[in-house]
């Protein structure tokens, strides 16, 4: 099967100290329906290498190809383009968009994309209810608690049925319940929706939902 992901090579300088690496060698295939957990220590970079995968950082080498595609030769714009249509990213931040209600940050990926509007709606509403969340469509993202913030960003990332999700940490402010709930939402994004799924994580029994394990240090990734 062709992957849908091949990192060759990534290495990435620390930023505040450009003559050392953060990390160097990252190899990687992903498979179009991939559910690969990452783990690794606090600061070794995961958070980065998933922004480098999204275009949202560079690499200071190596090569990296999406759909048969290589990345380095796109623009900011194509790239933009790209992660808009084809990934969905849970920031471990959640990065919501505090002037869009809760239903609003949802559909965002759907609008941005000009999917189909009239399925827009029940597409929301079935995610926000999967996820527990359907009371508070109208909220702003101000007044919903921590947990509540992760399942608005998971709806958010998974809406536009993307080929690649980058979860960043996405069960790290939920209860054992609505982890699991969360990632047989992430599991079911690859078996019904051929969406390959990175999932960065510290907790093992997240870790446990993935087809793969891997460990990701200065030296690129092992498996686990
Ligand atoms: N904009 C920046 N400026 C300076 N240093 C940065 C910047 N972004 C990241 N770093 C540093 O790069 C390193 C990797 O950070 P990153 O967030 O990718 O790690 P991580 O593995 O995701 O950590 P965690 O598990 O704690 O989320 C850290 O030492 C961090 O301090």
């Amino acid at each position: 099967m062709t992957a849908l992901l091949v990192l060759n090579n990534l290495a990435k300088r620390l930023p505040g100290d450009p003559q050392r690496w953060l990390f160097r060698d990252a190899s990687l295939n992903i498979a179009p329906t991939d559910f690969v957990a990452i783990m690794g220590e606090s600061g070794v970079g995961k958070s980065t290498l998933l922004n480098i995968i999204a275009g949202l950082d560079r690499p200071d080498a190596g090569h990296m190809t999406f759909q048969g595609q290589a990345l380095d030769t796109l623009d900011d714009d194509a790239r933009t383009l790209l992660r808009r249509r084809h990934m969905g990213f849970v920031f471990q931040a959640f990065h919501l968009i505090p002037q869009l209600t809760v239903e609003e940050n949802i559909a965002l990926p759907w609008r941005l994309n000009a999917l189909p509007r009239r399925e827009m709606q029940q597409r929301v509403n079935l995610l926000a209810k999967r996820l527990g969340i359907s009371g508070h469509l109208a909220a702003w993202p101000r007044e919903l608690s921590g947990g509540e913030m992760q399942r608005v960003a998971v709806a958010r990332a998974v809406v536009h049925r993307p080929s690649l999700i980058l979860a960043d940490e996405p069960t790290g402010s939920l209860d054992a319940e609505s982890a699991k709930t969360v990632l047989s939402l992430l599991r079911e994004a690859g078996e019904e929706e051929g969406a390959a799924v990175l999932l960065v994580t510290h907790s093992v029994t997240a870790a446990g939902w993935a087809q793969r394990r891997l460990r990701f240090d200065a030296q690129g990734f092992r498996s686990l």
